[in-house]
């Protein structure tokens, strides 16, 4: 039965349904769990009032949009989700008409809303674009841009602002703080209307004058002021999970024909006492028992976060001058460790990441050593910052790349497979790669003892354990681990030295094995001095070929003016990489040692 024909009991009995697929596929498969449960009456909401195959549906970083493809075709097709071949776990246009656009970096909503109300003003077409953006969401500086010009232009727009008081981890912020006391306030339109009624009732005929004037005073005193004085109309809040009240305050401000902010106030994780609440643990979740909400933990080696977050801590210890910030992924980045220590050296800055380097740029400035730590994918939100503010000055920032290299089930908007190539050609850049978790903690002292800018990149999970010895690194010097006695040479680049290790063990031949440690400066002495011994060189490294560790092996090949040695790369293809597990989607690419020996000649 189409939802508008629905009664509003039926639309409960519907939300539950979508929570009992949610949470049957998500405790089996993993996936985003909290989020997508808090948003299921808001999305019934927005397909009862609007029409997704017509309006533009735009769900913030879109990790909430399960209910919305469980009601848009795709109910027995969730069961694929995150996994490679099956659904994307963020809105994709090519999955379904009804996913209006790509997402997974937060914040682009708005901005989005805006463009597609004036592409629908120009053409005259009878669409309005509903916005679902979360509180955290909020707090990064490209919705302000949005609403600046939304507010001026006034195009209708209708934004719900699901209101969670939850980012990934407990919201950070003056906004989120502003968000919550509207929260704590009465209900806006229920308030102003039992103001009207008290006045008509009880205030002597002729008082709609004082009405009038109270009802400004009241618009001062409203909660929405922020967004009222930027020229979008506020309502709420409103209980995010009432359907009836969500589908009247959505179709009272779809009629209003200009942008209008609808506050609701939800749980996240509601439908699942366990995870109810403000728990960091259930956003982003692997597969887990329903009846206890125990994890079904896999036995895994240290991950890389956790050795990078442990090593930073004994250099936080040793050194005061240390500070280092997280843009909204206290958890993800294993900062939450040294925030916990060292509260007033460490902080969340929320979804930020421009002001998270540039005010570290500051205090580089100031003389302290700040670790900047931001998952690849994410960092290419601060690219300009880190040109302008910190490489120009070529001031003593850390950039700790997480994620680095393909990251797995969240796909195309998450890869970290570009950092290389846009951090390369950025004067006074230094960019090295650990080899594994000994190398990874000598990486932070020697990148602590810099006096310039550089990035470190180490991959999401674990790296693999060598057989050869973590020495310390030295400015721009790389290391050969293995002579070989054929004309091979294998050149590893941070994780991709094990998948160098383990193609040389597969192959017949004894081939030798660099670590190039450094993509720049690049070892040039030692490459010339290879290129004597060795002509057919192959190139490991998880990231882009464009721009990447091949290239700029090639550059110096072309400025020694040396023409006998042959360079293959490793590296990924000039394509967007899909979702799913890592290992898969590696083997998809013809990246496993066991496919990559086939390809040595
Ligand atoms: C630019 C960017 N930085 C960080 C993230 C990581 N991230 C994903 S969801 C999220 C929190 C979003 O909080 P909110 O908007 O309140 O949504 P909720 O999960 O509470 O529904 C963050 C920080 C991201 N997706 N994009
Ligand atoms: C939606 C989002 O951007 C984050 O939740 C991200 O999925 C976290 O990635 P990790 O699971 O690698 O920490
Ligand atoms: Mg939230």
């Amino acid at each position: 039965m189409e939802i508008k024909d629905k009664s509003v009991k039926e639309l409960e009995t519907l939300s539950q349904e979508i929570r009992d697929r949610i949470i049957d596929v998500v405790s089996r498969k993993g996936g985003h769990f909290s989020s997508t449960l808090g948003a299921v009456e808001l999305t019934l909401g927005m397909h009862y009032v609007f029409d997704a195959y017509s309006d533009p549906f735009i769900f913030d970083v879109s990790h909430q949009c399960y209910p919305h493809k469980l009601l848009t075709g795709r109910w027995e097709e969730f069961e694929t989700v995150r996994q490679f071949g099956g659904l994307s776990g963020f809105t994709k246009p090519n999955e379904s008409p009804a996913d209006y656009f790509v997402a997974g970096h937060s914040s682009t909503s708005i901005s989005l809303a805006v463009g597609a109300a004036k592409a629908i003003a120009l053409k005259k077409e009878n669409r309005v674009p509903i916005v679902m953006i979360g509180d955290g969401s909020m707090t990064a500086g490209m919705v302000y841009e949005a609403l600046n010009e939304l507010g001026d232009i006034k195009l209708p727009v209708v934004i719900i602002l699901n209101d969670n008081e939850m980012s990934i981890a407990k919201p950070i912020g003056a906004i989120s703080k502003y968000l919550s006391k509207l929260l704590a306030g009465k209900y806006y339109q229920g308030f102003k209307g039992k103001v009207d009624k008290f006045i008509k009732k009880n205030m002597p005929e002729g008082t709609t004058y004082i009405a009038k004037r109270m009802e400004e005073a009241l618009k001062l005193i409203t909660p929405g002021i922020l967004f009222e004085e930027m020229g979008i109309d506020y309502i709420g809040p409103i209980d995010g999970h009432d359907i009836a009240e969500i589908i009247d305050t959505l179709q009272i401000a779809k009629a209003m024909g200009k942008p209008v902010i609808v506050h609701a106030r939800t749980v996240k994780g509601k439908g699942y006492p366990i995870a109810e609440g403000q728990h960091e643990c259930w956003h982003g979740v692997g597969p887990f028992n329903i009846q206890d909400g125990v994890f079904i933990k896999k036995e895994a080696p240290k991950a890389a976060t956790a050795v990078f977050a442990d090593a930073l801590l004994e250099l936080a210890r040793n050194h005061e001058n240390v500070v280092g910030v997280t843009a909204a992924m206290p958890s993800g980045t294993g900062i939450n460790k040294l925030m916990k220590e060292f509260p007033d050296r460490f902080w969340d800055v929320a979804i930020a990441e421009q002001h998270a380097i540039t005010s570290m740029a500051a205090m580089a400035k100031e003389g302290f050593k700040p670790f900047i730590t931001i998952y690849s994918t994410f960092l290419q939100r601060g690219f300009d910052q880190i040109i302008h503010d910190v490489c120009i000055l070529n001031l003593p920032v850390v950039f700790a790349m997480d994620r680095a290299g393909i990251v797995g089930n969240d796909g195309e908007t998450h890869q970290g497979a570009f950092d290389i190539s846009y951090l390369r050609f950025i004067p006074n850049m230094i960019l090295f790669a650990p080899r594994d978790n000994t190398t990874l903690e000598s990486g932070l002292e020697f990148a602590y003892n810099l006096t310039g800018p550089c990035a470190i990149r180490y991959p999401r999970g674990a790296f693999k354990e060598l057989i050869y010895p973590s020495t310390p690194f030295t400015l721009g010097k790389a290391e050969l681990l293995k002579v070989g006695s054929c004309k091979k040479l294998f050149i590893g680049y941070g994780a991709g030295v094990s998948r160098a290790i383990e193609t040389e063990s597969l192959h017949k031949d004894d081939i030798a094995i660099f670590d190039l440690r450094f993509v720049k400066p690049i070892d040039k002495d030692t490459l010339v001095e290879l290129s004597k011994k060795y002509n057919d060189w192959y190139v490991f490294s998880d990231s882009q070929k464009q721009g990447g560790v091949a290239s700029a092996i090639l550059e110096v090949l072309n400025e020694k003016k040396i023409h006998n040695v042959d360079v293959t790369s490793f590296e990924y293809n000039d394509n967007f990489i899909e979702h799913g597990d890592t290992n898969l989607v590696e083997e998809s690419l013809e990246l496993l040692p066991q496919q990559l020996v086939l390809k040595i000649k």
